[in-house]
């Protein structure tokens, strides 16, 4: 669940937060002002051409001799005429149609050959792949101008053919595209959902797979067309196309002949062409922002992000001096807190400037020794919460409020987060096994990472690490030392990376949902282990989870989070036995834990 920053005064930071579904994409295009000039510009071309047969002032072919290099301006020639006496015009609206006719076949052709088959490449794979990536290759080798000139040899100007064929030379770019996409999405899990439940391979591609390919599809033809106007114009300029009929390739080759009696009948053929292709591609460019919301995070202007991120402080900054004026039973223990958060807000900008806030004001403590269970659904903020603990956030996000760790706010000095981060606070990740590198081997990267933050020698780094691996429960450590990642079970994994995460002598533990990739055997003895390791090292430790369960088995103390806030906060029997907030009455009730109350009083 997000939140919109509010308005500021003459600013754009308050406007609702651009729409994240993927059918917002025409909305966000329609508030980039570039796309907005571009799709006027090009929309005016086609109407421009278009409009040639009904409001040209002359035929394209008619000649007179007051209009031999007539400048501009001239009565009945608004942009002058050309060496031969011809309206440049008149010339040039009849020639847009043929130009733009000629990109739309080489679109035509490059799609229709290219996506098919990089489709059929990426989801077959095997000799439908190499066979169509050596097709595509040797494609790509052919000398696009060699090609037409032996093509216009056998067949004379043929707009249409030596159109096609252009087209069909830049399939391979569709191919590559399309096979890319395809490769990354046929592993995803609603494919094989679809290939479960009996859907043949086209319906399966027709319905989920050119889905996915469709935006990079979209945005490669902005490209293409872009391409397009230049090859177009190349070819005519070449005298590969049909003089007898305007484009503007056709008009700049004969402008050129005369550019010295009449500069400016160059000037407008090769004005369309410039303005059109950079049209075409900037249009590319802010499809491909619209399309990929990722991409378009990332282009928010530097001033509108130090803006919001001013605003973001300023809010944070109000509500923690509001805090202060008001007493709190959860502040009054803040001076003994290891870890002491306040009014954390993190938000994420949108290209339109306004921002998304997904942590609202986040309070928490957390003191030596004590576990603290960070509990919500899935989506209220607990992993950003943790996050801007660490300094682990996305580069998009903003981040507000304070993060006080042994006397230092960590927001307020990213240099202190990094010193504490893997140091004094460790992290222990949810996915034990994507968060070890499958090249290396367990031993090497744990050494690796224990000599990144502890001056070690490599034999003294093995030597301690071999112990602590003994420590959290892994039988002959020497052995798994030397093994790969997926050499070893989930739960060695897991109890590597709490290794790995204890091996710094850390005094806070971050651990996301450190047993939720584990089976309910492990899940326990993973428990067992963090609990013991708090009562030897007197750790404090953060414990995001969604499970009411694993709160009330192992923390002291527990947040409950929704929609980016702490709806409920206090020790965990008090919570578990007395829940306040409706919402933690409703969580607790769909926990199928037989008594939670029970467990944690027994704990
Ligand atoms: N890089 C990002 N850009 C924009 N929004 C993001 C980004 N990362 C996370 N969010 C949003 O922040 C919200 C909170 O995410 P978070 O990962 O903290 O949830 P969570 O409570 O940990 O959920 P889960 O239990 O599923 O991990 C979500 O709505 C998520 O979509």
């Amino acid at each position: 669940m997000t939140a919109e920053l509010p308005a500021a005064p003459g600013d754009t930071v308050g406007r609702p937060a651009a729409p994240r579904g993927r059918r917002d994409w025409v909305g966000r295009l329609l508030r980039n002002p570039m796309a907005v000039a571009c799709m006027v510009f090009l929309l005016a071309t086609v109407l421009f051409g278009l409009a040639g047969p009904w409001l040209a002032p002359h035929p394209p072919g008619a000649t007179q001799l007051d209009a031999v290099n007539a400048r501009p301006f001239t009565p009945g020639h608004l942009l002058g005429g050309d060496g031969s006496g011809r309206d440049i015009l008149s010339r040039l609206m009849w020639g847009t149609q043929r130009t733009l006719f000629a990109c739309v076949i080489i679109l035509c052709s490059a799609v229709i050959v290219g996506v098919p088959a990089g489709l059929v490449a990426g989801y077959r794979g095997g000799a439908a792949d190499s066979l169509i990536n050596w097709v595509s290759d040797l494609v790509m080798t052919l000398p696009g101008i060699v090609l037409l000139i032996a093509l216009y040899t056998l067949t004379g100007p043929n707009l249409v053919l030596a159109m096609a064929v252009f087209g069909v030379l830049v399939a391979p770019s569709y191919v590559r595209l399309v096979r890319g996409v395809v490769l990354g999405v046929r592993s995803e899990l609603y494919v094989d959902a679809a290939k479960a439940v009996g859907l043949s391979d086209a319906r399966i591609i027709g319905r989920h797979i050119l889905w996915a390919v469709r935006a990079p599809v979209i945005i490669q033809s902005s490209f293409v067309l872009g391409a397009g106007i230049a090859i177009q114009a190349a070819v005519d300029f070449l005298g590969l196309g049909d003089p007898s009929k305007a484009s503007w390739g056709v008009m700049l080759q004969e402008s050129f002949a005369n550019i010295y009696t009449n500069g400016w009948s160059v000037v407008w053929p090769a004005t369309l062409i410039t303005w059109t292709s950079l049209a075409l591609v900037l249009l590319g460019n802010a499809l491909r922002d619209a399309l990929q919301v990722g991409a378009s995070r990332h282009t928010l202007p530097r001033r509108a992000r130090q803006r919001l991120a001013a605003l973001l402080a300023e809010k944070a900054g109000a509500e923690l001096a509001e805090e202060a004026a008001t007493e709190r039973p959860e502040r009054a223990a803040a001076g003994e807190a290891l870890l002491s958060v306040r009014g954390v807000r993190v938000a994420y900008p949108s290209t339109d400037g306004s921002a998304a806030e997904v942590v609202q004001g986040v309070d928490l403590d957390v003191r030596k020794g004590e576990i603290r269970g960070l509990v919500g659904e899935s989506g209220s903020g607990k992993t950003q919460t943790a996050c801007s603990v660490l300094g682990l956030l996305s580069p998009q996000a903003l981040v507000g409020g304070s993060v006080v760790f042994d006397g230092e706010d960590l927001i307020a000095d990213p240099a202190a987060q990094a010193r504490a981060r893997g140091r004094r606070i460790a992290y222990i990740p949810q996915e034990p096994m994507t968060n070890l590198d499958p090249c290396f081997t367990v031993g090497a990267q744990l050494v690796y990472g224990l000599r990144a933050v502890r001056r070690l020698g490599r034999q003294e780094a093995r030597h301690e690490l071999l112990a602590l691996l003994a420590r959290v429960g892994i039988k002959e450590p020497e052995h798994v030392f030397g093994l790969y990642p997926h050499e070893i079970s989930g739960g060695m994994a897991q109890r590597v990376l709490i290794c790995g995460a204890i091996a710094a002598d850390p005094d806070l533990i971050i651990a996301d949902e450190p047993t939720t990739a584990l089976d309910v055997r492990v899940q326990a003895e993973v428990l067992d282990l963090l609990r013991e390791l708090r009562d030897e090292r007197g750790l404090g430790m953060i414990l995001v989870t969604h499970n009411f369960g694993v709160v009330a088995d192992l923390c002291d103390a527990v947040s409950v989070m929704r929609d980016g806030r702490i709806v409920e906060s206090g020790d965990v029997r008090t919570v578990l036995r007395d829940p306040r907030h409706p919402y933690t009455q409703e969580l607790l009730s769909s926990t199928r834990v037989v008594d939670l109350a029970e467990v944690a009083t027994d704990g």
